[in-house]
């Protein structure tokens, strides 16, 4: 997977700015995302974190500030910038009616990457998400969370170094939930995947190892290690913190 050069982070955005008419749907939003961490964008309904996604990924452009990734300005160096990006949505986009492996192979294709290569990465990401045994099945036989697995896959199919997943756990059950977290964070660990995880669920935020940063609004209110977001709201959860920060807010 290709690296960052040293001092470029895998996602830098700065001072981003978006409104949807009148409505500012973020306001001087810039925080980096660094290679082997797990930051989680924690947010409520309402707080900016799909658009904030939309701008990182090219599918809005921002009215101020701008989008760095691994250096590469993405209104300047699109292709060079989107190179090395994995993109989980929100709303899924796998092709109900085709089968896993079809979907990854159309992925990889897209990406240039020849039919024997994309045969063994498409087998190995599916190993790694325990579902190499279903590549032949059409995706509207699988559930939620089996989907949500393949997605990951196929965003890791051109090696990104960093993946975005906006809340990718919406409408799963809290084991398949804590499943697809922990395939995350091994990502994370043991390839040095730099991954921006945006949820409104506070217990999917590890208290003791997240990078933390907090969106309210369409405004900044804390970009820090979990640890320092509690110290600093004198609280014991992050549940905690969250209600004092927003609190403070409002
Ligand atoms: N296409 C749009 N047109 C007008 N307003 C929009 C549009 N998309 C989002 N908004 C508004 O912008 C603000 C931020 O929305 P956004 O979807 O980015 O937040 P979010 O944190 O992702 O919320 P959710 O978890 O509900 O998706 C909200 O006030 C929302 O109503």
């Amino acid at each position: 997977m290709p690296a960052s050069p040293p001092g470029l982070a895998p996602l830098d955005l700065q001072g981003l700015r978006y409104a949807y008419g009148r409505r500012a749907a973020l306001d001087g939003v810039g925080f980096r995302v660094e290679p082997g961490r797990f930051t989680a964008l924690l947010g409520p309904n309402g707080a900016g974190k799909s658009t904030l996604f939309a701008l990182a990924t090219g599918l809005l452009v921002p009215q101020a500030g701008r989008v760095l990734l691994h250096g590469h300005d993405l209104a300047a160096e699109p292709g060079k910038a989107l190179a090395g990006l994995g993109v989980v949505f929100q709303q899924p986009t796998l092709d109900l009616d085709l089968t896993v492996a079809q979907n990854l192979r159309y992925f990889a294709s897209l990406h240039g990457i020849g039919r024997t290569e994309a045969a063994r990465r498409i087998e190995a990401e599916l190993e790694r998400v325990e579902m190499a045994d279903r590549a032949g099945e059409t995706v509207r036989r699988l559930n939620g969370g089996h989907r949500r697995r393949v997605e990951i896959a196929r965003a890791l199919l051109h090696r990104p170094s960093l993946l975005l997943l906006d809340e990718p756990t919406v409408g799963l059950d809290r084991k398949a939930r804590l499943a697809l977290i922990a395939h995350v964070r091994s990502l994370c660990r043991d390839r040095g995947l730099a991954v921006l995880w945006a949820t409104h669920l506070i217990d999917e935020i590890d208290p003791a190892a997240d990078r933390v940063v907090v969106l309210h609004r369409g405004r900044l209110l804390a970009d820090c290690e979990a640890p320092e977001l509690l110290a600093a709201a004198g609280a014991s959860s992050v549940a905690e913190a969250f209600d004092s920060l927003t609190r403070e807010e409002e």
